[in-house]
């Protein structure tokens, strides 16, 4: 007997530990309700993330078996559990965020000195960080040595006769109260997450409506997206306009799924690999560019893995402190959508509304915070960590890093103008007036330009929308010199 202790992988396809449980013998399902972790996840990721446990354990039921969830420290759980169903060794999958891993070594000590053996499996990535090299001078050289790797095929889903037939009788209860959808009003074996919550002294409840959970959900998605919207997706993926008409066809809108695991990445990338193989000519391209961006993801989790801090510490060293400001005010006005730079604030508001920003926004804004405001990229990215239901520790700070000129970007400082990303990305303004009501009945290309207008013409067009809260100009030269006097170049 095995337990198989689920971390950020709440699904049973493609499941490397579990699978590798599976494979060794009966395997007992469990997971762990770590308080510490999930204080320093934002709302509403941990609600959605706390769905897809729900749907995880019904799918053990499905299956003729159940999930134990136990709220707790992992390390004592896992060996109280172990005891109490004999189970000689315990498999998991690994993650790379500092908290994980300390949370990880902890319990194979725990489990260690209990007499019980551990066996961990890569599952978040196609490739293992550890089999390539630590440092790579830019995206292309990481991608060749990672497309050498070979790639495992995703893992089929445990045979109901390899799980345990248990039922979990840790918590449970019948309702989940506050009009919350992912109760159950059955009787006990059911896992009550309001009763956890309430134990946790954590709310569950986001301030947005989430996404369908579950793996299914996500299957959906992605196929609706492999039927259409890969096939033009290098064409289409920074047509704002397109994002705005039919958001989950322009790009896939997967990153929550991945984000809280509800689907393997060997999936993913086997579907996408099936999806390049049968097209031919420009969607071959169209196709493979979606591939590419999977690699990013890859790329992110491989900089996390040998830079353990990147949530903290610039990744490009400086010879010169950079001049970050503390200006509340316009931090304030950024997170509101209130900038007076109408792309920055559709994608902030985009932000504030679903928990989601397109990828184009969201360079934007992480720009226009740390370049146009000079506010320190740390303070960008913990806000996104509290919003996103999407956040995930490598992409998020690996990202923001890149975005600021600290981490792997290849160029020196790269400042995105706003007004010009406008013009190119959203030049029918569909995308803004999407998000920023009050410019509605503004003409496209007056929106476009508004950060360049007069007060007046502002005023007399959109009295209600506020003015620019930085010069377009001055903000940008500032932000050059800054980074160049950092650099040692001044
Ligand atoms: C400041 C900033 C913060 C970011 N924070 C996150 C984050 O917390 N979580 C997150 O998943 N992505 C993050 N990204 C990357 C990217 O914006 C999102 O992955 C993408 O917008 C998600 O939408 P999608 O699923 O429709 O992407 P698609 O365009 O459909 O791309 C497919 C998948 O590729 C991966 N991907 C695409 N671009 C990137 C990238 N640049 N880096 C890493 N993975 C990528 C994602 O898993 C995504 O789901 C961030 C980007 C920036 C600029």
């Amino acid at each position: 007997m095995q337990l198989f202790w689920h971390r950020r992988d709440p699904r049973t396809r493609d499941n490397a530990g579990l699978a590798a449980a599976a494979r060794a013998g009966t395997t007992v399902p469990v997971f762990v309700c770590d308080a510490n972790l999930f204080e320093t996840t934002g709302a509403r990721k941990r609600a959605f993330f706390l769905r897809h446990v729900e749907r995880l354990a019904e799918r053990y039921r499905e299956l003729g078996s159940d999930l134990i969830v136990r709220a707790g420290d992992p390390e004592n759980v896992l060996v109280e559990l172990a005891d109490e169903y004999g189970a000689e060794s315990v498999f998991y999958n690994e993650y790379y965020r500092p908290e994980r891993r300390r949370r990880q070594r902890a319990v194979e000590e725990a489990l260690a000195d209990a007499g019980v053996e551990t066996d961990a499996r890569t599952d978040a990535v196609l490739v293992d960080p550890g089999r390539l090299e630590e440092r790579y001078p830019n995206h292309g050289r990481f991608r060749d040595d990672w497309a050498a790797v070979p790639k495992s095929e995703p893992y089929p889903e445990p045979e109901p006769d390899a799980l345990a037939s248990v039922q979990d009788e840790g918590v449970s209860g019948s309702d989940l109260g506050s009009g919350s959808d992912f109760g159950s009003d059955s009787g006990s074996g059911l896992v009550d997450f309001a009763d956890l919550n309430a134990d946790l002294d954590l709310d569950a409840e986001a301030d947005i409506d989430l996404p369908e959970p579950g793996y299914r959900a996500a299957r959906e998605r992605f196929d609706g997206f492999l039927d259409g919207g890969i096939r033009s997706y290098a064409d289409t993926r920074d047509d704002l306009s397109r994002a705005v008409e039919a958001p989950t066809l322009a790009v896939s809108r997967m990153s929550p799924y991945l984000a809280v695991g509800a689907i393997g990445i060997r999936e993913v990338w086997a579907d996408a690999t099936d999806a390049f193989e049968a097209a031919t000519g420009d969607e071959r391209r169209n196709v493979d560019k979606y591939r590419d961006e999977l690699s990013w993801r890859e790329q992110m989790y491989h900089l996390l893995y040998y830079n353990p801090d990147l949530a903290a510490t610039n990744y490009k060293s400086f010879p010169n402190p950079i001049a970050w400001r503390d200006d509340d005010a316009a931090f304030e006005a950024w997170t509101a959508g209130r900038t007076g730079y109408p792309l920055v604030d559709a994608g902030m508001r985009q932000l504030n509304a679903e928990g989601y920003v397109h990828n184009r926004p969201r360079q934007v804004v992480a720009s226009f915070l740390t370049k146009h405001l000079l506010i320190d990229w740390r303070r960008g990215a913990r806000h996104f960590a509290e919003r996103l239901i999407d956040h995930d520790h490598a992409s998020n700070h690996g990202a923001w890093q890149w975005t600021a000129s600290t981490g792997t970007d290849s160029v020196d400082v790269r400042i995105f103008d706003p007004v010009a990303q406008a013009a190119k990305y959203d030049p029918d303004a569909r995308f803004v007036k999407a998000y920023v009501p009050e410019l509605r009945d503004v003409p496209a290309e007056t929106v476009v330009d508004w950060p360049t207008l007069s007060r007046r013409e502002r005023e007399a067009l959109a009295p209600d929308y506020p003015h620019p809260i930085v010069d377009r100009d001055e903000g940008y030269e500032r932000a050059q010199r800054v980074f160049e006097e950092a650099l040692g170049k001044r």
